[in-house]
C-alpha cells in the first residue's frame, strides 16, 4: 500500500477547488470573508465532503476504472478497496463533526451533501443524466453552503446556479468520453441511451446556458473585476464548439478539461470581483 495513494484517491486538486469555493460563497453572500473559524469551518466541511465522495466513487467504480482509469489507486493496486471504503467513512465523518461546529443548518446541509455523493456513487451513476444532474447539484450546493454557514444568500444564489449549469454540461462531456468503459460494464450513460450526438448537443447548450447566468451577477451590481469573466465564458464557448465538431474521445476529453479550467478561471473572477 502507498502512503501518497490517501491523498491521490480524494483528487485533492478537486477538494482544494470545491473548498475556495465554498468559502467564495460565504464571501459573495456577506460580502466581506467571515470570522477566520467559520472561513476554516467551512473549507474543511466541503474539502472533507469532497475528499470522502471521491473516495467512495473510485470504491463503487473499481471495475470501470480498471478499463476508463487503470492508473487510479485502486486499479493500480496502490490501496485495498475495503481500506478505502472505511477511509472515506472517516472524512465524511471529521467533515460532519466541523459541521456541527458551525450551526444547525450548515450540518443538515452537509449530511444530505455527503448521502448525496455516497447514493451517486453507490446507485445513481449509471441512470441515464440522473447521475450528471446529481454532481452538478453538488457542485451547485458548495457556495449554497458557504451562504448557509453565514445565514445569508447574497450573490452565492447565482454562484450556485453557474456552478449547477457548467458541471452539467462537463457531466455529460465527461459520459461521452467515458463511453468504451462504460459499455463494457453496462453503464446505461446519457451517450449510450441517447447516442453521442444528442449527448453532446445537451452538453453544449448548458455550455451556454452557463455563459447566459454568468452575467446574472452583472445585474445585481457585482464589481469591475467581473469583466474577467469575458474571456472564461469564451473558453466554455469553445468547449461547447469541440464537442459539437467531434464526439471521439480525444474531443470529449479536450472540451472537458476546458470547463474545468473554465470552472477554476471563473472562480478567481468571482473572488476577485467579490474582494476588488
Ligand atoms: C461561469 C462559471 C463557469 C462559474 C463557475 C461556477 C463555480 C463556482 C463552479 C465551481 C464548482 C465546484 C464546486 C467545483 C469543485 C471541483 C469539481 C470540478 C467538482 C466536480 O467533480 C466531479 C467530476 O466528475 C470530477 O471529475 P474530475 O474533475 O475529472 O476528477
Ligand atoms: C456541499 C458540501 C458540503 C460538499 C460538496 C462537495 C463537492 C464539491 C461535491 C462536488 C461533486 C463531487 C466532486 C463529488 C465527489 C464524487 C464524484 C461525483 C466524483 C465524480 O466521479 P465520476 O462521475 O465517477 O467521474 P470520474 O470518471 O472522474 O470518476
Ligand atoms: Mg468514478
Amino acid at each position: 500500500m502507498e502512503f501518497k495513494a490517501f491523498i491521490e484517491i480524494t483528487r485533492p486538486h478537486n477538494c482544494a477547488l470545491a473548498g475556495v469555493v465554498g468559502v467564495l460563497g460565504s464571501i459573495v453572500a456577506v460580502g466581506h470573508l467571515p470570522d477566520a473559524l467559520t472561513t476554516a469551518l467551512v473549507f474543511l466541511v466541503v474539502t472533507l465532503g469532497c475528499a470522502g465522495g471521491n473516495t467512495i466513487n473510485d470504491y463503487f467504480d473499481y471495475e470501470i476504472d480498471k478499463i476508463n482509469r487503470p492508473d487510479r489507486p485502486l486499479p493500480r493496486g496502490a490501496m485495498g478497496r475495503r481500506t478505502a471504503i472505511y477511509y472515506s467513512l472517516l472524512l465524511f465523518a471529521v467533515g460532519l463533526v466541523f459541521a456541527y461546529m458551525i450551526n444547525v443548518y450548515a450540518f443538515l446541509l452537509a449530511l444530505v451533501a455527503y448521502a448525496a455523493m455516497f447514493l451517486y456513487a453507490w446507485k445513481l451513476k449509471p441512470l441515464p443524466f440522473v447521475g450528471n444532474l446529481v454532481v452538478a447539484a453538488l457542485t451547485g450546493a458548495t457556495p449554497l453552503y458557504g451562504a448557509v454557514s453565514v445565514e445569508h444568500l447574497g450573490l452565492a444564489g447565482y454562484l450556485a446556479v453557474c456552478a449547477f449549469l457548467v458541471n452539467v454540461a462537463r457531466e455529460v462531456i465527461k459520459d461521452i468520453e467515458d463511453v468504451e468503459g462504460d459499455l463494457a460494464k453496462g453503464a446505461r450513460t446519457l451517450p449510450i441511451v441517447w447516442g453521442k450526438g444528442n449527448a453532446a448537443y445537451l452538453g453544449a447548450a448548458f455550455a451556454v446556458l452557463t455563459v447566459v447566468a454568468s452575467f446574472l451577477p452583472i445585474t445585481a451590481g457585482v464589481g469591475l473585476g467581473y469583466y474577467a469573466m469575458v474571456p472564461v465564458d469564451l473558453i466554455i464557448l469553445y468547449a461547447a464548439y469541440l464537442i459539437l465538431r467531434s464526439q471521439e474521445r480525444e474531443a470529449a476529453h479536450s472540451s472537458q478539461k476546458l470547463l474545468k479550467v473554465s470552472i477554476f478561471l471563473a472562480v478567481m473572477a468571482f473572488l476577485v470581483a467579490a474582494l476588488v
